[in-house]
């Protein structure tokens, strides 16, 4: 039954019946609310691909259910058959979009499922990969809230917050990581005047942020991508909050093409540039920006997709980078579900992952 509010969808779930991934198709928003279901392979690549399911955190919840989707239908009776069919499985899922390092980091951890559980019978493998794609969803939810509670400490009531790209709840499981503060704020009576930029070439910003925070009552503005500077000239922004696909060890960070414009733009008007990363976003073998992979799309994206006529002449160069890499000087902290991360990162971003191991610890521990 269609439902009235777009927060009211799940973005990612998996049917357990019929052993579907469900998602909300978000190329057809606002416009449209369609849900699609996907069971092959090549269906959950190109779902991915196409930024039907996008944003990082999402995309690492879609691929855990989609690995273990695939892994069930396997007719693998032994062992080694079963694992040697989930590595290609996992490869051509993990093929599908190279920067936002939660894909592989999800389809990593349940890999380490089947290795753990080795001595178990494919059926109990199976089990055990199903909960962990579930835990892998939990945990996101658990861990934006946590991430909206140190981004809400960074800033006061009625203050303007510029967003970039979407790092809401269309991009994760609930809450966002860069609007999590925004919707923890405003079930606290914050109000904040939030700016959205439009992104392009996409319009992430426009179809997808400005869509679920105008949904959920929030006090949300578009502007085009190059009114950044107009707006923090006015002193209407006290901070920006942002998403990313992959955080390096040093800081530096690679999220949705114009995020390094904007931290530019901020840094010269003195307004603080905040990441909002889960610690699966944060890869601490990449050591700096330089190492990250960034995605080329193609060139229509910028051409015509999204207008009736094409918006530039036949044959044109094109350049189509779907990240661009804030430098880790522009960025005022990073936060985590753990805390804030301040410079120098190289060591602050290490005690954030001393935190997260203690916290498991402790959780394994009180399991026992
Ligand atoms: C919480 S989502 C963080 C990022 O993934 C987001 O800001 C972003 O850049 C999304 O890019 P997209 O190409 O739409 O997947």
């Amino acid at each position: 039954m269609q439902k009235e509010n777009i927060m009211d969808y799940d973005t990612v779930a998996l049917d357990e019946e019929k052993n579907e991934l469900v998602i909300i198709d978000q190329t057809k928003l606002p416009g449209k609310i369609e849900i699609i279901r996907l069971k092959e392979a090549k269906e959950i690549w190109d779902a991915i691909y196409l930024l039907k399911v996008r944003g990082a955190p999402a995309i690492g919840v879609a691929a855990a259910y989609g690995i273990y989707i695939l892994a069930a239908e396997s007719s693998a009776d032994t062992y080694e058959a079963f694992y040697e069919e989930f590595k290609k499985k996992k490869e051509y899922l993990n093929s599908s979009r190279p920067t936002a390092v939660n894909l592989s980091w999800a389809l990593n951890r349940m890999e380490q499922v089947v290795l753990d559980k080795k001595e178990l019978p494919v059926a109990e493998i199976l089990a055990c990969l199903k909960e962990e794609a579930k835990e892998i969803q939990a945990e996101d939810i658990r861990v934006c809230k946590a991430i909206g509670e140190y981004g809400l400490s960074l800033v006061k009531p009625g203050d303007g917050i510029l967003t970039h790209c979407n790092a809401g709840q269309l991009a994760t499981s609930k809450y966002g990581t860069a609007t999590a503060p925004i919707y923890l704020g405003e079930e606290r009576g914050y109000h904040f005047r939030v700016f959205a930029d439009e992104t392009r070439p996409l319009l992430q910003g426009a179809r997808l942020t400005a869509f679920e925070l105008q949904s959920s009552g929030v006090d949300v503005t578009l502007i085009c991508d190059n009114m950044s500077s107009s707006v923090m000239q006015k002193g209407w922004v006290n901070a920006v909050f942002v998403g990313c696909d992959r955080v390096a060890a040093n800081g530096d960070t690679a999220n949705k093409i114009g995020t390094s414009v904007v931290a530019a733009v901020a840094d010269h008007y003195k307004v603080p540039v905040y990441i909002c990363a889960p610690t699966s976003t944060i890869d601490m073998d990449t050591k700096t920006g330089a190492d990250i992979k960034i995605e080329e799309r193609p060139a229509e994206e910028v051409t015509e997709m999204w207008y009736k006529e094409r918006m530039a002449p036949e044959g044109v160069k094109v350049y189509n980078p779907a990240f661009d890499v804030t430098d880790h000087e522009l960025i005022a902290g990073i936060v985590t579900e753990y805390g804030v991360a301040r410079a120098p990162y190289e060591t602050s971003l290490k005690e954030i992952f001393k935190k997260k191991e203690e916290d498991i610890r402790r959780k394994k521990n009180g399991r026992q």
